[in-house]
């Protein structure tokens, strides 16, 4: 299989085990979608292997020539005058084998995200996909395929944090591109410093959403449901500690909870759904449990909360939840502090703005925030304050690929999307032109 697109072990990965069965569906439901074996150290060499073989050849490329396959950026360098005619210029050059690593709510995006720029800068890349969903990044692969990229240079493993450490640790790989969780952003941040590989991190969030009273209530209540709701919830930047201000409170409540009940909850290929199942059995637990906690510290459920059973028979069994708006939140409740990863809004009350840009700010993770008000200058004040990769004025939840995306503090560094995303997926080298003489000291 060595130099193939996508890096399928004959013995790695059954698709299709049943072809009558929608995926969707089949990942509501709970039954098999696919089945593997995680790739062992051999077969992550050999895909490294086969990657750098065609790594080789790509980089050699220009961007002209990249372009007929994959939409390549502007990537270029700078000319630098010096004394005496003399010169420099710089070189975006790529960086060899990257790896990329994806957790399971984004899939395709994610994969996209990552090997887009990566292979349009001349770099070559080996990705990993969650365990939880190893399906999309081998189609990705087939679409590159048809696109005319090169077999081998996009290899897709299969397999959970073992094979994940061995792309760390490989020798060959120049950079880890991580998304994820902040526990195992460390891990892979430390691996790769043993390697001195350049990594960029995509981690977790706790984003806070700031509602003042002179914001146009209707739009903030359809913002505050896009930054809590959409995919179940599962979003790395959702707006999860929703600020109001006092005075508009009630009418924000009962706006936001009256839209939250009237979600169609289902099969998210019709289309009248507005929300699906969430990921698995254990992760349904676990957002759950942080409603109980809540309820146990104090908060008040206003609706959801509770496992659904939806109506359609063919859903029976799936990992369905009403989405939850909780009231009465404090900033030291562990539904305001942790990621919760599903449907569940905490909102709490405010007063002024220095107040909640500090408490706003009082949080360990900076990957995206909010703020609906019509004083543009407190929009623009407010966005400059809040510690956060992106803030988004009067909406939430927009990222376009043409805007860079990506974390402050524990949410990570480096940068996805935008034409920014160049500099984490090459690197520069400087040529110095001597026009004249040597002028030797010795
Ligand atoms: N900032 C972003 O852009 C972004 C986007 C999506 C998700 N996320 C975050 O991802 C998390 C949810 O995803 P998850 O549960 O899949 O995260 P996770 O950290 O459990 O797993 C992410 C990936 O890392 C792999 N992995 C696990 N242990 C590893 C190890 N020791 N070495 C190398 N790889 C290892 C997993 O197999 C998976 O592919 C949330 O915290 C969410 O906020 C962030
Ligand atoms: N809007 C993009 C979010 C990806 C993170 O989960």
């Amino acid at each position: 299989m060595i130099g193939c697109t996508t890096w399928l072990h004959p013995y790695v990965f059954y698709l299709g085990a049943q072809p009558a069965c929608k995926p969707a569906n089949l990942v509501c439901v709970g039954r098999i979608l696919c089945q593997m074996v995680p790739c062992g150290a051999e077969e992550v060499d050999e895909a490294i292997k086969s990657a750098h073989a065609a790594y080789l050849q790509w980089r050699k490329m220009a961007g002209m020539e990249r372009a007929r396959v994959i939409c390549v950026l502007f990537i270029k360098g700078q000319h630098i005058q010096l004394p005496g005619g003399s010169f420099a210029y710089t070189r975006r050059e790529p960086l060899g084998v990257c790896v990329g690593i994806g957790a399971w709510n984004y899939p395709f995006q994610i994969a996209s995200w990552k090997s887009a720029p990566a292979l349009a800068c001349g770099n070559a890349m080996v990705f990993k996909p969650s365990p939880m969903t190893p399906v999309t990044a081998v189609i990705l692969a087939e679409i590159y395929k048809e696109a005319g990229v090169p077999d081998g240079l996009f290899c897709v493993v299969q397999g959970g944090a073992d094979t994940g450490t061995l792309l760390c640790q490989h020798p060959k790989v120049a950079k880890v591109s991580f998304t994820g969780s902040v526990p195992t952003g460390k891990k892979v941040m430390e691996m790769s410093a043993k390697g001195v590989k350049q990594v960029t991190l995509e981690l977790g969030g706790k984003s806070p959403l700031l509602i003042f009273k002179d914001c146009e209530l209707e739009n903030a209540v359809k913002g505050a449901l896009m930054a809590n709701f959409l995919t179940q919830g599962e979003v790395c930047c959702n707006g999860t500690r929703v600020y109001v201000q006092r005075e508009i409170m009630p009418q924000f409540l009962e706006k936001v909870v009256k839209r939250t009940k009237a979600i169609p909850v289902g099969d998210p290929l019709l289309d009248g759904t507005r929300m699906g199942a969430l990921i698995s059995k254990p992760h349904l637990e676990k957002v759950l449990g942080f409603v109980s906690q809540a309820k146990k510290e104090g908060a008040k459920v206003l609706c959801g909360g509770e496992p659904i059973v939806p109506s359609d028979p063919n859903l029976k069994g799936g990992y369905f939840m009403a989405p939850c708006v909780l009231d009465n939140c404090r900033d030291d409740m562990t539904c305001v502090k942790e990621e919760i990863f599903g449907p569940v809004m905490s909102v709490l009350p405010f007063d002024t703005e220095e107040e909640v840009i500090g408490r706003a700010n009082n949080t360990t993770f900076g990957l995206a925030s909010g703020v609906f008000t019509r004083d543009i200058s407190r929009a623009h004040r407010v966005a400059e304050n809040l510690e956060a990769g992106t803030c988004f004025i009067n909406n939430y939840n927009i990222s376009p690929v043409e805007v860079p995306f990506g974390g402050y503090k524990m949410s990570g560094f480096g940068r996805e999307n935008g034409q920014v995303t160049i500099e984490y997926y090459s690197q520069l080298k400087t040529v110095v032109v001597e026009m004249g003489d040597v002028d030797s000291l010795f």
